[in-house]
């Protein structure tokens, strides 16, 4: 696919062209409607059948098969930490059979927060809050799953936070009045739920909202509310991929040092949010937490973005902040390739400046 072409003067034409970059693949069950309209795009923007291919299997088998290929070209992957890691060094131990350098984009995992100052308008915290803690039952990758709230605000924000919790209708996701449902299997619910027990025996946390789950019939976890005196504790620091918000309510006058906290306590920086009337603070945030968050939101819950309107991704062990839905995106999966043709003979070696 040749897509740019230049002629810089009479004696040079200078054409660029871009190419496809060989075997492109995007693994994720969290992913599979996205797989499904990756192809149908790609077939509707006249890429032959064949180029595009939906390949069921198992993860690690697929993994170990397509990082020893020669061919491989790419990996786009959408998941873990680990299995991008492993991804990644299964491709530097193979680096000597490639016949070319494969492209790797991660879109991993987070440790979206929320961080509330003394200013923010109480209700949009709330319902925010609870619309990304546990909308699609926590298991997005954007989900807000920690917040900093100072501790004036603290007694209406959880009060809020409870109140609307206990409102939550979980259950049958094709019912429209569901707000959320099971998580997605039994791994998942062990992960989720071994968090749950960690919070109940630890000093420095409190379950105060939920705090139940049952795998009788469906793997069913409720959208759970645990507060921390303990920034630092894991709770706080790892991801969950689940329906459970942890909570540190910071002193006023810890400010500055807690939004220090939100970037060095993760190795993440997927997604966050500050919520703030306060202009001059939110002006301090941007610039303080400006290696938080790919996806940063201002008043706004954490997650939500669109398509072609925020293009999306994170950073440090959230990704390589490729930016799906953006501009840039499709440029690394191309090849350019620049051509120069000469149209006037060349008639002897030596350069003018070289004459006797
Ligand atoms: N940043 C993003 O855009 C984004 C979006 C959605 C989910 N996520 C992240 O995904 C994670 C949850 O998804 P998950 O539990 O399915 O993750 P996962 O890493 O366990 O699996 C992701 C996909 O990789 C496959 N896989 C597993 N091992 C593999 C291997 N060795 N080689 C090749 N493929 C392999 C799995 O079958 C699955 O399809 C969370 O960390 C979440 O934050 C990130
Ligand atoms: N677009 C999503 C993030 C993509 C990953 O699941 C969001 O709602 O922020």
């Amino acid at each position: 696919m040749r897509i740019q072409r230049y002629v810089v003067n009479k004696k040079f034409r200078i054409t660029s062209t871009l190419q496809g970059n060989g075997v492109l693949w995007k693994p994720s069950d969290t992913a599979l409607l996205s797989n499904y309209t990756i192809f149908k795009i790609a077939r509707e923007a006249g890429l032959p059948p064949g180029v595009v291919n939906f390949v069921p299997a198992d993860g690690p088998v697929f993994g170990d098969a397509v990082t020893s290929s020669p061919h491989l070209g790419g990996i786009n992957f959408t998941g873990s930490v680990a299995t991008f890691n492993r991804l990644w060094t299964q491709v530097g131990q193979n680096i000597n059979r490639y016949r070319s350098y494969p492209r790797l984009i991660g879109e991993c995992g987070g440790k979206n927060y929320h961080f509330v100052h003394p200013s923010a308008d109480v209700t949009t915290v709330i319902m925010g809050t609870i619309r990304s803690a546990f909308e699609f039952c926590g298991q997005k990758c954007s989900a807000c799953s920690r917040m900093y709230v100072p501790q004036s605000l603290w007694p209406k924000i959880k009060a809020g936070l409870l109140a609307e919790r206990s409102k939550l209708k979980i259950g049958d996701p094709t019912e429209f009045d569901t707000f959320t449902s099971a998580v997605i299997d039994d791994k998942a619910f062990q992960r989720i739920s071994s968090y749950i027990e960690h919070a109940r025996n630890s000093k420095n946390l409190s379950v105060i909202g939920g705090g139940k789950y049952d795998d009788s019939k469906g793997y069913f976890i409720q959208p759970t509310i645990v507060e921390s005196t303990d920034p630092e504790d894991r709770i706080m620091v790892e991801e969950i991929f689940g329906p459970v918000l942890s909570v540190y309510p910071y002193r006023e006058q810890d400010l500055d040092s807690t939004l220090r906290l939100v970037g060095e306590s993760t190795p993440y920086a997927l997604t966050g949010a500050v919520f703030a009337t306060d202009q001059r603070f939110l002006q301090h945030a941007l610039e303080e937490l400006k290696q938080t968050a790919g996806n940063f939101y201002i008043n706004d819950k954490s997650t939500g973005s669109v398509v072609g309107q925020q293009p999306f991704g994170g950073g440090r062990m959230s990704g390589t902040n490729d930016k799906a839905g953006g501009p840039h995106y499709v440029l690394r999966w191309t090849s350019p390739q620049a051509i120069k043709e000469t149209f006037v003979p060349l008639t002897e070696w030596k350069y003018p400046y070289m004459s006797d």
